[in-house]
């Protein structure tokens, strides 16, 4: 990614660990801004936004969790703001030793007749919580009392705000540290953590918004330089890297040669599956390489495609190229994989000496398992991309640590092993680039946890790779999150359940005008 000045653009895509944060904190604290200032500015800005979600008359009772740190004073000012507004406020604070700041905003508190509870059942009743107990200094496990505590409130009924992460989230990893609150909300503070975007901790965060407090560009820039490893794919990203406007002369040969290599007598759906998605992206030109049974099935529903049959083995899989495939090194982009069955597994290992850039889906990336040569895919001259889900993604990467703590290191792992661009699918996507940077599909929909929706995104990675494009990991992730986005309005329209495959490629292209409408920052 290239630095904008934009500050607002900027705090929208950064990624950071805690340590970053804490830096980036240190510098501002250090330049001369008071931490008390910072925190009544933090606390204040949450305290408007809590008050317009949770009004007053409505939910007159608020019940805040207080921590010992800093996150705990954030809460403690909220608590305070919302008791002089007129909300009835209980305090757990099960702690002795408070940081100075918070133990200050403690005794105001109590002065103001504000009741503190070492146990929360008696925050029981309240109509919504604010959880302060921890934020990014967490660093051990919540045991004993304390972890019973937060269970005992997670299975009470009403909405939680947690205050810059659910409190019990590692910052990083988004792993549970022993237990965790699980959130209807989370305001995360200033910048955006990595916990947001892996997957363990997604089911604590709730709805997750930026609070932007206003930290300055050049203190994100001193210690993000030179580039920010991990980013958010946003608006301007995609409208960077999607090939548009198109030249106002062109022709088709311009606009990338597509080949999609697919399909087989027992899967001829990922074939179709994989066109559309293909089709969507507005390559130039697209051809389609299946076993020779499959190919009038596919002109019908691919009529604009150059279908090309090939023979086939005894159980339906492509067995060699045809002579119009004498020259692979024409395409602009190849995808395989979708549907090919591992019988096909000799055009898998041919693909590998293509120049062209290649995207590796579904059986080629279960051909390479089962070779273990992930690791020679550094030698190839055009760029690889291998998209897989977790399961395999395990079965590439065998020698990982299983279920993986940090999806986000693991990728950026596979990526600087393997050479290859790694698109590790899931609730949020993350794209690895050998280089180091990931980026991160920042939304979707339990709606895309379906057969075939996984074809569809790769034929619309292979067709935007086929374009122009001067950075193919950016164009990769901007296929993963326009594929993202049209689940989200697929699943608006036609509820999680209404979002097939098929369905899914219908709504790439009112995905598209969607994003290309939305003003850039
Ligand atoms: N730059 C910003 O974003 C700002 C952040 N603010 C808030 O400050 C917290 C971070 O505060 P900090 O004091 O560093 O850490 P925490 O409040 O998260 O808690 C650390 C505290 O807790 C103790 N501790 C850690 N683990 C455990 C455990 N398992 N059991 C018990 N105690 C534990 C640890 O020893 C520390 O004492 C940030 O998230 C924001 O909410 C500022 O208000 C504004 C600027
Ligand atoms: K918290």
């Amino acid at each position: 990614m290239e630095w904008s000045n934009n500050r607002q653009e900027t705090i929208e895509r950064v990624v950071v660990s805690a340590e970053q944060m804490r830096q980036i904190e240190g510098r501002i604290f250090s330049a001369g801004m008071p931490v008390e200032a910072l925190m009544e500015k933090v606390a204040g800005l949450l305290t408007a936004r809590i008050v317009a979600t949770y009004p007053l008359e409505k939910f007159s009772s608020v019940g805040v969790l207080v921590g010992p740190g800093h996150n705990g004073g954030d809460a403690l000012v909220i608590a305070r703001e919302l008791h002089l507004q007129g909300y009835k406020v209980s305090i757990f604070c099960p702690f002795s030793k408070l940081k100075p700041l918070t133990g200050s905003h403690a005794s105001y508190a109590r002065s103001l007749s504000i009741p503190f509870y070492d146990r929360a059942h008696p925050l029981k009743n309240s109509q919504f919580l604010i959880d302060g107990l921890f934020g990014f200094g967490l660093t051990r496990e919540l045991s004993g009392e304390l972890a019973a505590e937060v269970e005992e409130i997670n299975s009470w009924s009403q909405p939680i705000a947690s205050i810059d992460l659910p409190s019990g989230i590692h910052t990083d990893t988004g792993a549970v540290l022993g237990t965790a609150v699980k959130a209807t909300q989370t305001f995360c503070l200033g910048l955006w953590k990595r916990a947001f975007f892996q997957d363990a901790a997604l089911s604590h965060c709730g709805r997750a918004t930026l609070i932007d407090f206003g930290i300055p560009l050049a203190d994100i820039r001193a210690i993000l330089e030179p580039v920010p490893t991990i980013e958010r794919v946003t608006n301007a990203t995609m409208r960077e890297h999607l090939p548009l406007p198109r030249p106002p002369v062109t022709h088709k040969y311009k606009q990338g040669h597509l080949l999609l290599i697919c399909g087989s007598r027992r899967y001829c759906g990922g074939a179709i599956l994989t066109g559309l998605g293909a089709r969507a992206s507005g390559v130039g030109m697209l051809s389609i390489a299946v076993p020779e049974s499959l190919k009038l099935l596919l002109v019908s529903h691919l009529p604009e495609a150059l279908i090309v049959g090939c023979p086939e083995t005894k159980t339906g899989a492509i067995a060699e190229f045809p002579d119009v495939l004498d020259d692979l090194e024409q395409f602009s982009a190849i995808v395989c994989g979708p549907g090919l069955t591992l019988d096909a597994r000799s055009r898998v290992r041919e693909i590998l000496n293509v120049n062209a850039p290649l995207i590796l889906d579904a059986d080629a990336l279960n051909c390479l398992a089962q070779w273990g040569t992930t690791s020679t895919l550094a030698q190839r001259q055009g760029e690889t991309i291998l998209t897989p889900h977790l399961g395999e993604f395990k079965r590439l990467f065998p020698d990982f640590n299983y279920p993986l703590q940090d999806a986000i290191a693991s990728a950026q792992n596979a990526a600087a092993q393997s050479g290859a661009i790694i698109v590790l699918k899931g609730a949020r996507t993350a794209i690895a680039h050998p280089n180091g940077s990931v980026k991160i599909v920042p939304e979707s929909t339990p709606a895309l946890a379906r057969g075939g929706s996984g074809d569809v995104l790769a034929g619309l990675i292979g067709g935007l790779v086929a374009q122009p494009t001067t950075d193919i990991a950016a164009t990769v992730a901007t296929a993963a999150t326009w594929h993202a986005r049209a689940g989200l309005l697929a699943a608006g329209e036609r509820t999680e359940l209404g979002v097939d495959a098929h369905t899914l490629g219908q709504f790439l292209t009112p995905a598209l005008a969607e994003i290309l409408a939305y003003p850039l920052l």
